[in-house]
């Protein structure tokens, strides 16, 4: 070099650019460079190049009629980016606005053009135009805008709308390029740095304002929105503040102004930064209080050859995420999030229940999807509980779905959740949908053979990609969740006649766990009624011909049916015996094979009696209702379940399909007060019917 002071030539065609180089170049290596700035027509002399450590122009051609530089000096060609606080008048237009971008070259025009379609705004139309070449000028009424890069005086005069974006500045890396190539240690970078990230943070401020339906956002700038909502504080190598955003100021309580030029470690001690000062090596995501605060505070180094410029830390207030963590943990328990059942209350006797509990525990080892079958009330449910808790995930929520219960227009949104606006009625800051809820947990999908063919299509798709999409959304969102889905439905049927997907049930049935009747495995029943007698710290004992019938009964709803059965027979029995003429009509009923119509043919038939009495769909809505109540041992009376029905019927309407109900042995008509119930042979019925449709 021939100066203790390394000499930058620069070279450029216009003396505004010229100064933005000589600004940024100022700003970044402060007087420990010299600069020679020529623009224009200026000519420039061999002996000027022969002098210059470094040449830096703005196009290479700019060197065309010039001396030649001599070998060793190294030239480089600034690569510019864009001044981010003019891009705000940009982000206001719609997309398809067309905008004429107009420079003084062809390769200015399409180098500014091809960067902002990076930066997203590829939803704007832009034409080139550069006065004086080929490119064709449009008409004025094939034009929105007019956008240039400094230059307005280019812009044809009857154009009267014009976004001047400002002239593009030097990108940090051609300033590192510099420093690099002149050996400079780069005191000043970091001054530069936080100066572009706070022109990062307030772009991302204004994105947010503005861009939000914009899915065209580049990687790059998600990121400055992301910036956005945290606090950023950048610091220089020996950890004094040279920036502070918005965001910092507020989530800290402090001034920018006053913070400044202070060093951090006086200002937030609580941060610790001289660790990473020192080790260089970066602390992301360390959760930091602060007074009555939690912060999540991130801490990397910026570097440069193997020095350090200083410390970028970014933070986010996470108080509030704590305090709903915790929350949610609450109502967690209170909505059942977490687990009632393990292994130990699953009780049986039989080989099959036996062998059951070894297969679940097995498969609970697993993570893979399960498949659980079963008639209603077999027990699918504690099972999926016992799996979720023997699992390595048993700390994690446990979210039950039940299909059956939910409409289809509720489905989605309940699975996914939605954001905030996302249709009338929408809750304000959105809904986390079940799928998010389950994270790192399990999600049961109870009743899977109810869920909408729409719906089926979505869920098959989370359980491919392992993501959800809100409603009303535009980002994915990862989720980590085993399934577990139950149905009493044949789901082979089901695909058959076309209303499950095949693919999705290949999905699922990738561990099978079938669940037998009670009433094939006989060696159960006694067992649970003890076990459900114990719980209820009661002691009953049945006569020979209770317990035979007992056994010989169908347990159409199963467990849950004998469950009922025991808190009715406690109620019921007179001293602790209980005998024949304590049992409930349905079990003294299916004992009389008289009564008791036998499969299929009955079946069928009364079928086919109904529907030439009335709508069938008519019949089975009243037998639904009354399956729902029965699981609840509950009777019903004629008002109450003409509520219930989904399209009324009138008094008499409904007094003849009950009339024909019970002449077929469906259900059983008590006097006024005692209601209506489902008979055992009613729910044999409604069963086959729903597995029919
Ligand atoms: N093996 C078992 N040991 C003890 N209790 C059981 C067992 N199986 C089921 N139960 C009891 O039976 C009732 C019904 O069980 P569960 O809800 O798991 O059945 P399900 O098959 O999921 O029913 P549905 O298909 O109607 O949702 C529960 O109250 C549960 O406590």
């Amino acid at each position: 070099m021939t100066n203790e002071k390394p000499l930058v030539l620069l070279i450029n065609n216009l003396e505004t650019i010229s100064h933005l180089f000589v600004n940024s170049l100022k700003l970044f290596f402060g007087d420990r460079i010299q600069m020679e700035a020529h623009f224009g027509l200026q000519p420039i002399t061999q002996e000027q190049m022969n002098q210059a450590d470094l040449i830096l122009l703005s196009d290479i051609k700019l060197l065309d009629d010039q001396p030649k530089p001599p070998a060793h000096v190294p030239i480089l060609v600034a690569r510019r980016t864009i001044d981010l606080n003019n891009l705000d008048r940009l982000m206001d237009l719609k997309p398809g606005t067309r905008c004429l971008f107009v420079s003084n070259t062809l390769e200015m025009v399409e180098g500014a053009i091809e960067l902002l379609r990076h930066l997203g705004f590829a939803h704007l139309s832009f034409i080139p135009y550069v006065p004086g070449t080929s490119t064709p000028l449009p008409k004025k009424e094939e034009v929105d805008y007019a956008v240039c890069h400094g230059l307005p005086e280019l812009i044809p005069a009857h154009f009267d709308r014009i976004i001047e974006l400002g002239h593009r500045p030097l990108d940090l890396t051609t300033i590192f390029d510099i420093a690099r190539l002149l050996d400079l240690s780069p005191e000043k970078a970091n001054l530069y740095t936080a100066e572009f990230i706070s022109d990062f943070v307030r772009l991302g401020r204004k994105l947010t304002n503005s861009v939000r339906n914009e899915r065209q956002l580049n990687e790059k700038l998600e990121s400055v929105l992301d910036a956005v909502h945290e606090g950023i504080i950048a610091t220089d190598a020996s950890g004094n503040i040279t920036v502070m955003n918005a965001e910092a100021e507020k989530i800290l309580k402090l001034s920018t102004h006053e913070s400044i030029g202070k060093r951090v470690q006086d200002v937030l001690p609580e941060f610790q930064v001289h660790m990473v000062l020192e080790s260089h090596v970066e602390a992301v995501n360390q959760l930091t209080p602060f007074r009555n605060l939690y912060l999540l505070v991130s801490q990397v180094p910026m570097m440069l050859d193997g020095h350090v410029l200083g410390l970028v830390i970014s933070f986010q207030d996470v108080t509030k995420v704590q305090q709903l963590e915790q929350e949610i943990r609450k109502k967690s328990t209170q909505l059942g999030l977490m687990t009632k059942y393990s292994f130990d209350h699953i009780i049986g006797c039989s080989p099959s229940t036996q062998a059951n509990r070894l297969v679940a525990m097995k498969l609970a080892e697993s993570d893979f999807t399960i498949l659980i079958t079963g008639e209603n009330g077999t027990g699918k449910e504690v099972f999926a509980q016992a799996i979720h808790q023997h699992s390595i995930r048993r700390d994690g929520p446990f979210v039950p779905v039940n299909f059956a219960g939910l409409t289809e227009s509720l489905v989605e949104s309940e699975l996914f959740g939605y954001e905030e606006g996302s249709f009338t009625g929408a809750r304000k800051g959105g809904k986390m949908g079940l799928f998010e809820l389950a994270h790192n947990g399990t999600i049961f999908l109870d009743e899977i053979g109810d869920a909408p063919l729409s719906i089926q299509a979505s869920l098959l798709r989370v359980l491919q990609e392992r993501q959800v999409m809100r409603v009303g959304g535009h980002r994915v969102i990862p989720i980590n969740v085993r399934v577990i889905a139950a149905t009493n439905r044949n789901l082979v049927e089901m695909i058959q006649r076309g209303t499950f997907r095949e693919d999705l049930y290949y999905r699922l049935n990738v561990l099978p766990l079938k669940i037998p009747a009670l009433r094939d495995r006989g060696e159960d029943i006694m067992v649970l009624i003890n076990y459900f007698l114990q719980k209820k710290n009661k002691v009953l004992t049945f006569s020979p011909d209770v317990e035979e019938l007992l056994l010989k009964y169908s347990w159409p709803g199963n467990i849950r049916e004998l469950e009922n059965f025991i808190h009715y027979a406690v109620v019921i029995a007179e001293g602790n015996r209980v005998e024949l003429c304590h049992l409930p009509e349905q079990i003294l009923l299916a004992a009389s094979s008289a009564t008791m119509p036998s499969e299929p043919e009955d079946l069928e038939e009364t079928i086919d009696f109904l529907s030439r009495h009335g709508a069938l769909h008519e019949y089975m809505s009243i037998l639904q209702i009354l399956a729902s109540c029965s699981k609840r041992q509950e009777r019903i009376g004629r008002q109450t379940l003409n509520a219930l029905l989904p399209v009324p019927m009138t008094d008499a309407q409904i007094r003849q399909r009950l009339h024909y109900l019970s002449r077929t042995g469906c259900i059983e008509v008590g006097n006024k007060k005692q209601g209506t119930r489902l008979s055992a042979y009613g729910f044999t019925l409604l069963e086959k019917w729903k597995a029919r449709v």
